[in-house]
């Protein structure tokens, strides 16, 4: 067996270890991620097509083939992987081009045939380096094309990029919508923006006879969309023309730009596009230093309207050494007291787990205990450094905002 922990070809000089950071990836506008339950449904080929189906609506457009353990976006686009990438000389990686698209992917650092074997951390860790190690340049859309599961890399991209959202696709069939509705709701769990359900392999129309047939039956992903309450983007047909395009590296979109499929590409890019474009402000993720203020998230009272969400923070401040501020997509606004906020922190440390009772004695906090440093968690939580060692808690934006409503609710009681 062997593993590529130390790759046989050039790795960039960013380490796999650091974590996506903004200022690593200033010029990226929208992270999307492309993921499924089930392996086989059209993961890979529906990014590809459309991040071309975006291209052509005249965005810069780039692909994360994030399926680190089964690489085949390259091969969908034709791109050799038999030489290793170009570096920039700061050793960030250069990535391809084809058709108008820049493309990273695990098959460009190990071959194509040279099949990566990482353990789950590693492979969060590649993917963060796919991300930040990147000159990307300028991009409107980067589209992340996910391993197919539920499991650490998905959970790691939620924890770890500030995505604009899921896209998720699926079959009409009954076992890939199950696992898809899992997937779907492991996203929701920690407040990735599902941008809607994609439909694959729908209808199949004889090319001889014109008939059409639904192989994998009808409609389930528009039914799934609309049990969950999520946009459903559009149905593609099951299409030969895809199968032989993809596996000659020339996808649909750019070979039959006339075609059903690229067609419903474009109106499903449009959608997504004018989705993006009122889509909730996504905070960059942050180490903010509580004393110096140094690395503070940003206030952005601007993005504040009636109907935001009251689950999305769109500003954190220091009002002053003892007050953490949050403000809301609706325009609310809480006001922590910093030892209160201690005292609310819901680790195991401080609560047992099964029974829920209060494991920390709030005698035993100091009163001038205070944060050392602010972490963001993804798109859905902040982590605290406390003065008193303490730093094992996760303070979800849900908990948060029940916390604040709390103490509203406690305040109006003791007037
Ligand atoms: N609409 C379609 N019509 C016909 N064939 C399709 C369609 N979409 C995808 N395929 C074919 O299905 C196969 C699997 O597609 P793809 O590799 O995109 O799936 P995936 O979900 O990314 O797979 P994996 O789980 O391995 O990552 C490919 O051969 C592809 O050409």
């Amino acid at each position: 067996m062997h593993t590529t922990d130390h790759n046989q070809r050039q790795t960039p000089n960013a380490s796999p270890q650091s974590a996506v950071s903004a200022e690593r990836m200033p010029g990226i506008r929208h992270i999307i991620a492309v993921g499924s339950g089930k392996g086989g449904v059209g993961k890979s080929t529906v990014s590809v097509n459309l991040a071309l189906a975006l291209q052509q609506l005249g965005a810069r457009v780039g692909i994360v083939d994030a399926d680190i353990l089964g690489p085949s976006i390259p091969g969908m686009l034709g791109i050799e992987t038999d030489k290793p990438p170009l570096m920039t000389p700061d050793g960030k990686m250069i990535p391809a081009l084809r058709h108008g698209l820049k493309v990273v992917s695990m098959a460009m650092l190990t071959g194509d045939d040279d099949p990566a074997v990482l353990r789950g951390p590693m492979v969060g860790k590649y993917l963060n380096m796919f991300v930040g190690g990147v000159q990307w340049g300028s991009l409107d859309y980067l589209i992340l094309d996910l391993p197919p599961g539920t499991g650490d890399t998905q959970l790691t991209l939620a924890q770890s990029m500030p995505l604009s959202g899921v896209v998720i696709v699926t079959t009409p069939q009954a076992v890939s919508l199950k696992i898809a509705r899992r997937g779907l709701r492991m996203f929701e769990k920690v407040q990735v923006n599902i941008l809607g359900i994609i439909e694959n392999m729908r209808t199949f129309t004889c090319p001889h006879c014109g008939e059409n047939t639904d192989i994998f039956r009808h409609g389930g992903g528009e039914q799934m969309s609309k049990e969950l309450d999520v946009p459903f983007l559009g149905a593609l047909p099951l299409d030969i023309d895809v199968v032989t395009s993809g596996d000659e590296g020339r996808p649909i979109v750019a070979d039959q730009p006339t075609s059903v499929s690229a067609k419903v590409y474009a109106s499903i890019a449009t959608a997504l596009v004018e989705q993006l474009h009122e889509a909730v402000t996504v905070l960059k993720p942050f180490v903010w230093k509580w004393d110096s203020d140094e690395g503070a998230p940003g206030w952005m009272e601007d993005a504040a309207r009636p109907a935001g969400s009251q689950k999305t923070p769109i500003g954190f401040l220091r009002r002053d050494p003892r007050t953490l501020s949050i403000l809301w997509e609706d325009g609310h606004r809480d006001d922590f007291d910093v030892r209160d906020l201690r005292l609310a922190c819901h680790c195991a440390l401080c609560i047992e787990e099964m029974s829920g009772r209060k494991l920390l004695d709030p005698k035993t906090i100091r009163s001038d205990v205070s944060p050392r440093q602010i972490m963001s968690v993804g798109n859905y939580a902040i982590t605290f450094d406390w003065s008193d060692g303490h730093n094992s808690g996760i303070y979800s934006f849900n908990d948060l905002r029940a916390l604040g409503a709390d103490a509203a609710a406690r305040s109006v009681e003791n007037v």
